[in-house]
């Protein structure tokens, strides 16, 4: 799957700018990015819900806009707001999206068992669906996007609204799937889930600002990043922040992480130093970047060419 300067307008927004992107096949690509950051945008347009303003896509060997009628039939979609029938039992749910993927009457039946079974629901199968929990709902807003197969599964923002077990179980079901030769696209605002793709795009205000594996992604991250362990991390933190060649300090928990520009020689002396001056304790340690890390880099860098274009 490949997409080449993908560009969608709104009046003056650009909501996706120029991105070009190259996604395996059966495996889970993940799309990171704040709110408003286009993920929902380029993945609609991806699989040919939504037609761009410039730019193209080809798709399961199909072309988008052209072919984009074509593509629908082998998509699954599935987004965050539960768009099945709450007054309908969970078997009557997926009896009717069957119908609507044209599923020879006499397989109904059986994929709708199978379907029961793959996604744990099969206890469930007499109950309304809006009576279901959180997690259920969700499986069954999955086996319902993936009752006619699709060789390509579109996921926007999924598990928003699930506990942590329900994502993790969520999230084995999709592995499955991409084993079983499933492409899947899933947007995601959390870190732990863009950890879990096997690929990862990161978006900022319309443009692709990162992609790549996500251990690669953390391995070549463009800074320094430095641990703080302190018992004062407030006061650590107004030290640090504000500093020549601190681009950031985030607080996870007594720990900061600070990330330091790649220019500066020695990190973890720099802010050795600034805490110092400032006379509060603490231990500090160059680290492994995380993915919230590379996500803070490659923002900035955003930021910074979007005010040197501005200004040019
Ligand atoms: N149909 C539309 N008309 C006008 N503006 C739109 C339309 N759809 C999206 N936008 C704007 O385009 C930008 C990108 O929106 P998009 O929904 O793609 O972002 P997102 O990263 O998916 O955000 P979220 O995480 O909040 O879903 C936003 O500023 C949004 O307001």
């Amino acid at each position: 799957m490949k997409a080449s300067g993908l560009t969608k307008q709104f009046g003056d927004l650009t909501a996706v700018d120029d991105v070009d992107l190259e996604i395996p096949e059966a495996k889970i690509y993940g799309f990171l990015g704040p709110n408003g950051s286009g993920k929902s945008t380029l993945i609609r347009m991806l699989c040919g819900l939504l037609t761009p303003s410039a730019g193209e896509v080809e798709v399961l060997g199909l072309r988008v806009p052209g072919q984009a009628e074509e593509l629908k039939r082998s998509i699954g979609y599935m987004t965050q707001k539960f768009s099945l029938y709450e007054d309908l039992t969970v078997t009557e749910n997926l009896r009717f999206l069957g119908t609507v993927y044209n599923i020879p009457r006499s397989e109904i039946k059986q994929r709708v068992n199978d379907a029961l079974e793959e996604y744990w629901l099969t206890e469930q199968r007499s109950q309304f669906a809006g009576t279901l929990s959180g997690g259920q709902k969700q499986r069954l807003a999955l086996a319902g996007a993936t009752l006619h197969r699709p060789r390509l599964l579109i996921l926007d923002e999924p598990t928003s609204a699930v506990d942590p077990q329900s994502r993790r179980d969520f999230w084995d079901i999709l592995f499955s799937l991409a084993e079983q030769d499933t492409t899947v696209l899933v947007s995601s605002h959390y870190m732990d889930e863009a950890e879990r793709c096997h690929n990862l795009a990161i978006l900022d205000r319309g443009r692709l600002v990162a992609q790549g594996r996500p251990r690669d992604l953390v391995r070549d991250i463009n800074a320094g990043v430095i641990e703080i362990m302190t018992s004062s991390p407030r006061a650590a933190r107004d030290c640090l922040e504000g500093t020549d060649g601190i681009h950031s300090v985030a607080q996870l928990g007594t720990r900061l992480h600070a990330i330091v520009a790649k220019d500066i020689e020695d990190p973890a002396k720099l802010v050795r130093e600034q805490l110092e001056e400032a006379d509060v304790e603490g231990e500090v340690e160059k680290v492994t970047a995380n993915l919230e890390d590379v996500f803070v880099v490659a923002t900035r860098l955003n930021s910074e060419q979007s005010e040197e274009d501005h200004a040019a």
